[in-house]
């Protein structure tokens, strides 16, 4: 079986940031690479077709969440990319969710594949307490994903992003092959941050994560292709 990869967020400023970071990998590498709001505003649907076109696979987050009708419109365009995964907020509702996956699904030119569509639950950055008294969800975080997951599931989608700690509860609700994609990854020595539901890689694979999606501790990382390489055996499990 292939080596799992871990997703790398680059959140970073300019396309000079992400080609200096990138110098880092070995050139035939090919990458799985988050492309989300900090780059994607600064430099456009271009940064995803160079990314694509350096042989690397996206993964574009662009959390969308707003009426139905802009969102099926803004997907049929996302569609004409070419990248691998997209997504919502769940919490814009299962007939925008619905509107979505149709304007992936209208807009992928005949021929290529359809992007996978993913529903964010609750940010990883979102604490249990945070959900009661913030967003006034009485029965809690874990609760409220699980509620996103089906829902989100009953609106067509291939899964969702929650954290690792609801990976598994996730699974059990929905089924085996529903994706969850699951931020939040933290080595034991890597800082927190404003990550409030973190997992490490091995525990994450352990609960069900069937995508890890990791950031600062390979961007900030002094040598990000060793810390890259130590979080992908860790997620392949070869520690253990
Ligand atoms: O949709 C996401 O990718 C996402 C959802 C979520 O709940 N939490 C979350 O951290 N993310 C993204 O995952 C990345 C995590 O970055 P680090 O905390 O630096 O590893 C960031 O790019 C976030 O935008």
């Amino acid at each position: 079986m292939r080596e799992k990869r871990p997703v790398i967020a680059l959140d970073l400023p300019s396309k000079k940031d992400m080609e200096l970071f990138l110098s880092h990998f070995p050139k035939e590498e090919s990458l799985y690479l988050k492309v989300g709001m900090e780059i994607f505003y600064q430099e456009g649907p271009s940064i995803v077709t160079w990314l694509i076109d350096n042989g690397h696979d996206v993964f574009l987050d662009l959390k969308l969440h707003d009426i139905p009708n802009t969102v099926y419109s803004a997907m049929k365009g996302i569609a004409k990319l070419g990248v691998a995964l997209t997504n919502v907020h769940a919490a814009g509702g299962k007939e925008m969710m619905e509107a979505a996956y149709r304007g992936l699904k209208e807009g992928t030119p005949t021929g290529q594949p359809v992007p996978k569509l993913i529903a964010v639950t609750q940010l990883t950055s979102t604490s249990d307490e945070q959900v009661k008294e913030e967003q006034l969800i009485s029965v809690g975080l874990n609760d409220s994903v699980r509620h996103y997951a089906t829902l989100t599931q009953e609106a067509g989608l291939d899964g969702v992003v929650c954290s690792a700690h609801e990976a598994r509860d996730i699974k059990e609700h929905t089924s085996e092959d529903f994706v969850c994609l699951t931020p939040g990854i933290r080595l034991a020595s890597n800082d927190v941050g404003d990550q409030k539901r973190v997992m490490t890689p091995s525990k994450a694979r352990e609960n069900g994560s069937t995508y890890i999606v990791v950031g600062r501790p390979i961007t900030q990382a002094e040598n990000p292709y060793a810390a890259y390489v130590e979080i992908k055996n860790e997620w392949n499990g070869e520690n253990d």
